[in-house]
């Protein structure tokens, strides 16, 4: 974990340090990730089990890749009646909150006479990445199933890794819960290469979502342009903003909260109060001694973590934008005067009381968010990433005696003949 201060002259070069930490990792899978994707074009489902059984410990022949709805059936039934109903009021809030989130079309004339339009349609075919190494996330058939759902995708086809062959039975649950059928028991990128370029057993996709290690987040960088995605949503990061007041073991058990997710994960404390700075560090120390995924969030936080001492709120709101963080935990009097300076960041949480598990799993907005500072640029998962839009045009001559003869003019600058043609030879009708 690094201690940075914004009074050091040497701030400016250790927050680009540790902003770089987690890029060099990135970075080192690049080749190994092009490979496996190579692989995957080239042998289809013999390279998909010769990595699962490499990096999952699971052999499967091509016919066992697809779960059979039997077995969701059945693995599902595993699920206690109280784990059920949890499951179901999340998928619900989550539901609401993205069928809020459905845009209207455009229909008008406008002052020229022109009928103007844009129409909203859903994509055919979804790839649902549900990641499940380290750890199961049932929550994240939800965040990735329900508003494909919502927006009206017909087909959605999820990979999710199965290490040692074991199914997750919420997992199972949570697909069923959405009425995914169509699933495949891998992972990482060779998971992604099967959605993107199609195998004899799995059809390709149009658009792959959801969020992954650093191999899944690469390969869906890798496959962009062949297939959408919605975004680099890699491994996790929060930033806590937190005055003096707050509980520190509440603070530092926020922080593991991200760390715990993976060795790569990213946790920072932004503080103007360093005795309270040193009380969290302190607490974070604590909790390790007995937190069950200690050996994960203690590499995460010794490689990745770090904490900022700034001197004012706007100081601190200006180190956030720079993190672009793909979570933002504020734990002030005022979180929403502080979020307004906020100009980067996948998520926000509010207040003392809303800590970013809220939305992990039962908020409603989206946990799969951009990670690595691509919030920047990228927003988080939403019914958008499932709907594509057309826009129209329709107009009578009366309309093209409007705008035609500026469009003669911009033709010939651009020196396109035919282009000036197909409008001037109609006006010549008028
Ligand atoms: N950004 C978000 O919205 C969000 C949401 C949930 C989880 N996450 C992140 O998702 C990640 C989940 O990671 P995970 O590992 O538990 O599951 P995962 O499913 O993302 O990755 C596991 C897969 O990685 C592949 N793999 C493992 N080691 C490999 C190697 N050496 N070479 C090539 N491939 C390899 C395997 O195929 C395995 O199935 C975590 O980083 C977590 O922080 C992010
Ligand atoms: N915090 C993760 C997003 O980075 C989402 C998640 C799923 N389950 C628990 N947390
Ligand atoms: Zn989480």
């Amino acid at each position: 974990m690094k201690r940075l201060n914004t009074t050091s002259p040497q701030f400016a070069a250790e927050l680009k340090a540790v902003l770089a930490r987690r890029g060099e990792q990135s970075g080192s899978v690049a080749e190994p990730v092009r490979a496996i994707l190579a692989d995957v074009q080239k042998r289809g489902d013999e390279a998909l089990c010769d990595y699962t059984e490499r990096f999952d410990r699971l052999k499967l022949s091509p016919a066992q890749l697809r779960i059979s709805e039997a077995e969701i059936r059945e693995t599902a039934d595993r699920v206690a009646p109280e784990t059920k109903e949890a499951l179901a009021l999340a998928a619900k809030r989550i539901r609401a909150f993205h069928e809020a989130q459905l845009p209207g079309d455009l229909d008008y004339t406008d002052e020229a006479g022109l009928r103007l339009g844009m129409r909203w349609t859903a994509l055919d075919a979804a790839g649902l990445y549900v990641p499940g190494g380290k750890a199961a996330y049932p929550s994240s058939v939800l965040m990735n199933a329900l508003p494909a759902h919502v927006a009206g995708v017909k087909r959605l086809a999820m990979c999710v890794p199965t290490p040692d062959g074991v199914l997750n039975p919420l997992v199972m649950e949570a697909a069923r819960l959405c009425g995914v059928t169509e699933i495949y028991r891998i992972g990482g990128a060779q998971a992604v290469g099967a959605l993107a370029y199609g195998t004899p057993t799995i059809a390709p996709v149009d658009r792959i979502v959801g969020p992954g290690n650093a191999f899944v987040a690469e390969a869906k960088r890798q496959v962009f342009g062949h297939v959408g995605i919605d975004s680099i949503a890699g491994p996790s990061e929060v930033v806590v903003v937190a005055d003096g007041t707050n509980d520190p073991r509440l603070v530092a058990i926020d922080l593991l909260a991200q760390a715990e997710h993976d060795e790569q994960a990213q946790s920072v404390l932004i503080t103007q109060d360093e005795a309270f700075a040193e009380k969290v560090i302190a607490a974070v120390e604590e909790e390790l001694k007995t937190l069950p995924r200690a050996k994960i969030a203690r590499k995460s936080w010794d490689d990745c973590g770090a904490v900022v001492i700034v001197r004012s709120e706007d100081e601190a709101a200006e180190v956030v934008n720079e993190f672009a963080p793909e979570h933002l935990e504020v734990l002030l009097d005022d979180p929403r005067a502080f979020s307004l300076k906020v100009r980067h960041a996948g998520a926000i949480f509010m207040g003392r009381f809303c800590p970013e598990a809220v939305g992990d799993y039962v908020g409603g907005p989206n946990h799969v968010l951009p990670t690595s500072r691509t919030a920047r640029f990228a927003s988080g998962l939403s019914v958008y990433d499932f709907l594509k839009r057309t826009t129209s045009i329709e107009t009578d001559m009366e309309g093209l005696k409007k705008v035609g003869p500026a469009g003669v003019i911009l033709a010939h600058e651009e020196g396109l003949d035919a282009h000036a043609m197909s409008l001037s030879e109609r006006l010549k009708k008028a």
